[in-house]
Parts: C-alpha cells; sequence; structure tokens
C-alpha cells in the first residue's frame, strides 16, 4: 500500500466553487475508449497487470466459508500455472491486489489465506454496504470490528443522504470517525456516484472524502442501478489530481461495479495512464473491484498464449 493520506481540514469554500463541465468530461471520455489497446504482443502482460490490480470480490447473501475459500485460492492463483509458465511469469508472485468480503466472512478469508500460507490483504465492506443506511454508532462499530478480525483494508460507503442534500461538513465528519475506526487499516470510501445526482456533485464528494483522510475513493458498491462509467470516473481522477496539486497527497482510485470484460479493464488501464500517469498503475493506487472480471482476463490470457479458447472446465473459476 501506498503512504496514508492524512486528510485535510475541510475547505468549505473550495467544495461550493467546484463546477464540472459536463460536455468536457463526455468528450474525454469518448477519446479513451477510442484509444487504441495494446498491440497484441503486449496484451497478455496488460491482461495479467490487470489481474494483479483486482480486488476479487465476492458480496452476496449466500456467501459460505467454502466459497470464500474458493475465491482465496483464486486470488493466490487467478491464472493457471501452465499459461504463467508460456509468458515466463510462473516465478513472479502474480496474484490479485485482495479479496474483499462481507465483514461476516473476514474470519474465513484471513483463516484461508493463513492456511495458504498468503499475506495477501483482506478488504472488507463495512458501515451497512451498500445502502449505508443504518445508524452511525452501529456503522462505526462494524469497521470496528472488521478490523479486529484481520481486515486490513476497510471499504466504507458514504451517507449519501448527507451528500445529496449538500451537508458536506456532516458528511466530512462521518468520514473522519470511519478513518479513526479504520486504526491501521487502509480506508477506501465508496460514493455511490449512481446516486448522486450531477458530476458537480461526485467531484466535491470525492474531494471531501479525500480531505476527510480516505486512502482511496471508489466509485460504487455494484449494487446501484449505475456503477463505474467511465465520464464519472473522469470527474473522480481529476479531483485525485487536484488534491496531489494542492497538497502532495497520492490518493487511489476503484472503479467497481458491473465490470466484467478483459477488455473494460485495458480501457480502465488506458483511463489511469492517461488521466494520472504510471505512477498510479500500482495496487497501492489502483483497484479494480470486480466479482466477475477475472474469468474473462483467465480466458483471454488462455486465448493468447494457446491461440484457442478454453472450455468453462478448463480454468478453474472463484
Ligand atoms: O466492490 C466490488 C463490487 O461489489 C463488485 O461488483 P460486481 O459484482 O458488479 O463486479
Amino acid at each position: 500500500m501506498s503512504p496514508r493520506n492524512p486528510g485535510t481540514t475541510l475547505d468549505l469554500e473550495r467544495i461550493s466553487k467546484v463546477r464540472v463541465n459536463t460536455q468536457a468530461v463526455l468528450k474525454r471520455a469518448q477519446f479513451i475508449q477510442r484509444q487504441k489497446i495494446p498491440k497484441k504482443q503486449w496484451q497478455a502482460a496488460w491482461l495479467l497487470k490487470a489481474a494483479t490490480l483486482i480486488d476479487l470480490t465476492t458480496l452476496a447473501g449466500d456467501d459460505t466459508a467454502s466459497n470464500v475459500h474458493r475465491l482465496c485460492l483464486k486470488a493466490i492463483q487467478p491464472v493457471r500455472y501452465d499459461l504463467l509458465k508460456k509468458l515466463d511469469m510462473h516465478d513472479k508472485g502474480v496474484t490479485t491486489a485482495a479479496v474483499c468480503v462481507y465483514p461476516s466472512r473476514v474470519t474465513d478469508a484471513v483463516g484461508a489465506l493463513k492456511a495458504a500460507d498468503s499475506s495477501l490483504p483482506v478488504a472488507s465492506v463495512a458501515t451497512g454496504f451498500p445502502a449505508g443506511q443504518t445508524p452511525l454508532e452501529t456503522r462505526l462499530q462494524e469497521v470496528r470490528i472488521a478490523v479486529s478480525d484481520g481486515a486490513t483494508e476497510i471499504d466504507i460507503v458514504i451517507n449519501r443522504m448527507l451528500a445529496i442534500t449538500g451537508q458536506w461538513e456532516a458528511m466530512y465528519d462521518e468520514i473522519r470517525q470511519f478513518r479513526e475506526a479504520c486504526g491501521p487499516a487502509h480506508m477506501k470510501t465508496i460514493l455511490a456516484v449512481g446516486e448522486l445526482g450531477s458530476f458537480t456533485n461526485v467531484y466535491r464528494a470525492s474531494m471531501v472524502a479525500m480531505m476527510a483522510g480516505s486512502d482511496f475513493i471508489k466509485t460504487s458498491t455494484g449494487k446501484e442501478a449505475v456503477n463505474a462509467t467511465y465520464p464519472v470516473a473522469i470527474v473522480m481522477v481529476r479531483a485525485i489530481r487536484d488534491y496531489f496539486m494542492s497538497t502532495g497527497h497520492k490518493v487511489g482510485f476503484k472503479p467497481a461495479g458491473g465490470i466484467r470484460t478483459a477488455e473494460e479493464s485495458l480501457v480502465w488501464l488506458t483511463l489511469i495512464k492517461e488521466e494520472l500517469g504510471d505512477d498510479w498503475l500500482c495496487p497501492g493506487l489502483f483497484r479494480l473491484g470486480a466479482s466477475s472480471l477475472l474469468a474473462d482476463i483467465e480466458r483471454q490470457i488462455y486465448h493468447q498464449v494457446t491461440g484457442q479458447y478454453a472450455a468453462y472446465h478448463e480454468l478453474p473459476m472463484a
């Protein structure tokens, strides 16, 4: 992980002055999407890079110790050994960036990784994920429990009511308290952008979350009607850039929700490279939050290596 973001005092004047130019954002997002994906000979390398940036996630009502165990094994070995060997990457420690589970499944994940002698981080969603509609004390307690169970990364959700009604001071105070409850665990703040109404609000919420000490800002829970989109990402990464320019603190970015294809993962890498530069293309500053993306990435790597597409049973899934 990168150095922590200590946050700053809340600068309400800066927040109120923000106006996002929607047309310019949409144009930039279109431009990024039209960028050429890496040439064929580099694609396997880029896809492997994408795999190492995934927070491999399961956030389902029917999660059990056994599917969390499988998820952990998949995170440790995200791409089949023989494929990695053909790419000369079998001894390079290729894993996903983390696994991400509900608080009640943290001990299962920690136990499974420990049993496999892996130091892969366990991230947990908390604070009443996905809606955040529980009392503040309950949300804080959830963070503390996940941390004491062994999560070293906490994905909190913001209180959308506060963001939608412009109560930035109250939102800042809540996030500050979550940051304190996280202790040494790094905090990713989920904005649930699909529910914030406008790009200007997304920028404001991003800035408030960073001022309150978020180590990452994350687009979505994956449970909203609209999740990670490229235009909204442009707004968030520009806020990250502005925050870096004014404070010197690098905050990470995590698009999440609905990211399913290898091709999309390459667009996300391009977007980060173009907007924030190569420094941000590392697990300390960029994650792809996804439950089913890895399957397509592995399938495309199989295709690059063998020239054929794998049958379903040939690639063990998480
Ligand atoms: O934080 C990660 C998201 O919940 C994953 O969403 P997804 O299931 O659409 O990939």
